[in-house]
């Protein structure tokens, strides 16, 4: 696996990716919903940002270190979680956890992960999150739970916004079906919700959505767990009550890349609403098209307390292996830095207010 000396960003093992990985993978990793509207939408809204800079500020002591949970936190990124790695890999999840311990970013391993959560963590030297997929059954759930404590991760993340599966018509067209070897081996011998028989009625309504988790059940994971428990894609700025009334300890706005509900907005548009109606009370992280250092900067500046990176991971996995993955992450890290540098930010704080609003320009200069 050689990665080509001019693979400077995050946008070039995309494009490495696309070149050298099969079709049908290809089509699972990068393809969204429906006709990938929200997929480019969360790219498209970061684009149309613009940045603000401080002149001469003395960065001498300058950091992007913060806290999370009471535990340090290097850089404010963390991987998302992603399904079934040895798709890309043949050491799967092993190989991104080590080049995630190498460069200090924290790892929330998938429920879909296709290696034991057990051994992954035992690969590890960063903290890792376990992503939750609420199961059929509330004792295979406790399970999960269970096993991600004894391993050691230090926080639950648990999904929210894929019931069913999106329309994935990327997929479909070209016939993706997971290969031999690449299983969900975590759930191994667990019961799965699956579509009624046409007999029955609608596959979605009698079948797949059977047992789906509602906001009690959310409640109840809540309070089985001692581990702060994230909910990730929050959406709307009216689920936050009951998110936080059910006792979770943290929101990841998120419209899973794209890759639930087509046609949903871009996540950078609905992070501010969401920190609103938050005000402060528990952490709240974004994901979603973030390929850049600079889309760091508008996350945090918008209210984010960290972002997570999901293709990405995925693609460099692909390139480059644990090389690749380190990689990515560096270069990540290394633009963040640079943009803080260049705004005049010495600490993630001093990032609000580095987004440019127009409006307040033009009545500056009325004034
Ligand atoms: C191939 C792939 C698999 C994913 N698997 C999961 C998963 O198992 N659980 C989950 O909560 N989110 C999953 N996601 C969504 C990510 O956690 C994350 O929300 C999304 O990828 C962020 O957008 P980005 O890819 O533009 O960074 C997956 C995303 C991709 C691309
Ligand atoms: C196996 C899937 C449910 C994992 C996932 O969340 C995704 O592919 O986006």
């Amino acid at each position: 696996m050689t990665i080509p000396a001019d693979t400077v960003s995050l946008f070039d093992y995309e494009r490495r990716f696309h070149e050298r990985v099969d079709p049908a993978i290809r089509a699972y990793i990068a393809g969204a919903a429906a006709d990938g509207i929200t997929l480019r939408e969360n790219r498209a809204a970061f684009d149309r940002i613009r940045l603000m800079p401080r002149a001469l500020v003395d960065m001498s002591a300058a950091s992007a270190v913060s806290t999370l949970f009471g535990e340090r936190l290097d850089y404010p990124i963390i991987l998302a979680p992603t399904a079934y790695h040895k798709l890309v890999h043949p050491q799967g999840e092993l190989e991104t956890v080590r080049a995630a311990s190498l460069t200090n970013c924290w790892m929330t391993v998938s429920t879909q992960a296709s290696v034991s959560l057990e051994a992954i963590a035992e690969a590890s030297t960063t903290k890792l999150w376990f992503q939750l997929y609420m199961q059929l059954h509330r004792n295979d759930t406790l399970t999960l739970i269970r096993r991600a404590e004894d391993a050691g991760y230090k926080a639950i993340v648990v999904t929210i916004d894929a019931p069913v599966n999106g329309i994935r018509n990327d997929e479909q067209r070209a016939g993706f079906r997971l290969p031999e070897g690449v299983s969900a081996v975590n759930l191994s011998g667990f019961e799965q919700r699956s579509a009624a028989p046409e007999t029955v009625g609608s596959p979605v309504f009698k079948g797949l959505l059977q047992g789906a988790p509602c906001w009690d059940d959310i409640a109840w994971l809540c309070a089985q767990t001692s581990l702060p428990v994230l909910l990730k894609s929050i959406v709307n700025p009216a689920d936050v009550v009951p998110a936080l009334g059910a006792g979770v300890s943290g929101l990841i706005v998120s419209n899973h890349g794209g890759r639930t509900l087509d046609t949903l907005p871009a996540t950078i548009d609905l992070l501010p609403a969401i920190v609103a109606e938050v005000s402060g009370r528990v952490p709240v992280l974004v994901d979603g098209g973030i390929r850049r250092g600079t889309d760091i900067v508008k996350a945090i500046a918008l209210g984010a307390t960290a972002v997570l990176v999901g293709q990405p991971v995925l693609h460099a996995l692909a390139v480059g292996g644990l090389a690749g993955v380190a990689h990515m992450l560096t270069i990540l890290q290394t633009e963040l830095e640079a943009a803080m540098a260049l705004l005049g930010a010495p600490r993630l704080a001093d990032l609000k207010g580095t987004i440019f609003e127009r409006g307040a320009m033009a009545s500056r200069m009325q004034n």
